[in-house]
């Protein structure tokens, strides 16, 4: 009878620990689990367009709605989605944006999107309205970010070039943990096209130690002290990091920009590993 109770009691020891080894790991999961985003790698999702702002004459900023106010996009730091719409002549036409906020952002995403009078997906977007859906697929790239995987981060942008660039800033950025210093050198034609102009400056007032931003104009207005023309060799040699196995240099321009950047990065020495094109 003794022996019975004895082991009925370390039934109910053992029974009690397995309850609370269960627990402790669903409640460890439940705690650690990231919520699942809202993208799919292999077929297009409709997103409705909740808000669209102009911010130039050819450049809008589109905030669309995810399914619930809190869903994540689930986008990686610095990788990309593909958008599908309608050209002037109704065809289909795909092509890659990155947006400007992060996972952090729930409820929504934001597109800053530059509209050129003859491009294809442009016109997509320009004839866009809020309340229509817009087809997204991804994510996409080969862009991977960990928090400190190098001491600093020089980006060299042009034009829309700045989108993938603004996102790992941020992310960066707004980690606390994480300390790597950013040196960024926007290029664009005119004053105007300059992009996301406030949200850069904002970031280098709020981390004088952490990011900077160089801009430079082909057609700069009177009284610029930003640099002037082409990005140079000097320039890259002045704003970014020095080559260094803990640094890496980011481009993201037009086809002739990326080319120039990386015959300039060659022959200022740096390595292959250190350079990165998205
Ligand atoms: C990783 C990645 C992320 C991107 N993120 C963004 C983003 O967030 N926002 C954004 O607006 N764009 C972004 N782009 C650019 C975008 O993918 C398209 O190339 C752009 O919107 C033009 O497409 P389109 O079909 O309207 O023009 P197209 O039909 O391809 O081009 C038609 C004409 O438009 C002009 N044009 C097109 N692209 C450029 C350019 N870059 N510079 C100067 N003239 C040009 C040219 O005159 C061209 O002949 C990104 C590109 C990449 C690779």
């Amino acid at each position: 009878m003794e022996h019975l109770q004895s082991h009925r009691a370390e039934m109910i020891t053992i029974a009690v620990a397995l309850v609370a080894v269960v627990g402790a790991t669903a409640y460890y999961y439940y705690l650690t689990k990231k919520p699942k985003g809202c993208l799919d790698p292999q077929q297009f999702k409709e997103f409705k367009l909740v808000k669209r702002t102009q911010l130039s004459h050819n450049v809008a900023k589109f905030k669309f709605a995810l399914p619930t106010p809190t869903s994540v996009l689930g986008l990686p730091i610095g990788q990309h989605m593909s958008c599908r719409g309608k050209d002037s002549l109704g065809d289909e036409v795909v092509k890659p944006y990155t947006p400007t906020t992060l996972d952090s952002d729930v409820g929504y995403f934001e597109l800053v999107i530059k509209m050129y009078p003859q491009g294809r997906m442009s016109h997509h977007f320009r004839e866009m309205c809020e309340g229509d859906y817009l087809a997204v697929k991804g994510p996409k790239g080969r862009f991977k970010y960990q928090p400190n995987q190098v001491r600093a981060f020089g980006m060299l942008a042009g034009g829309t070039g700045i989108t993938p660039m603004f996102q790992v800033a941020r992310a960066i950025l707004e980690n606390p943990d994480d300390k790597t210093i950013v040196h960024l050198i926007y290029a664009n034609v005119t004053y105007e096209d300059i992009l996301l102009k406030d949200e850069l400056d904002n970031l280098a007032s709020s981390f004088p130690n952490r990011f900077s931003v160089y801009y430079v104009l082909n057609q700069p207005p009177e009284g610029w002290e930003g640099g002037v023309g082409y990005v140079t060799k000097e320039m890259i040699q002045t704003v970014c990091p020095s080559p260094a196995p803990d640094i890496q240099i980011l481009r993201c321009g037009p086809p002739l920009m990326n080319k120039a950047m990386a015959a300039h990065l060659d022959n200022l020495g740096y390595a292959a590993q250190m350079q990165f094109q998205f």
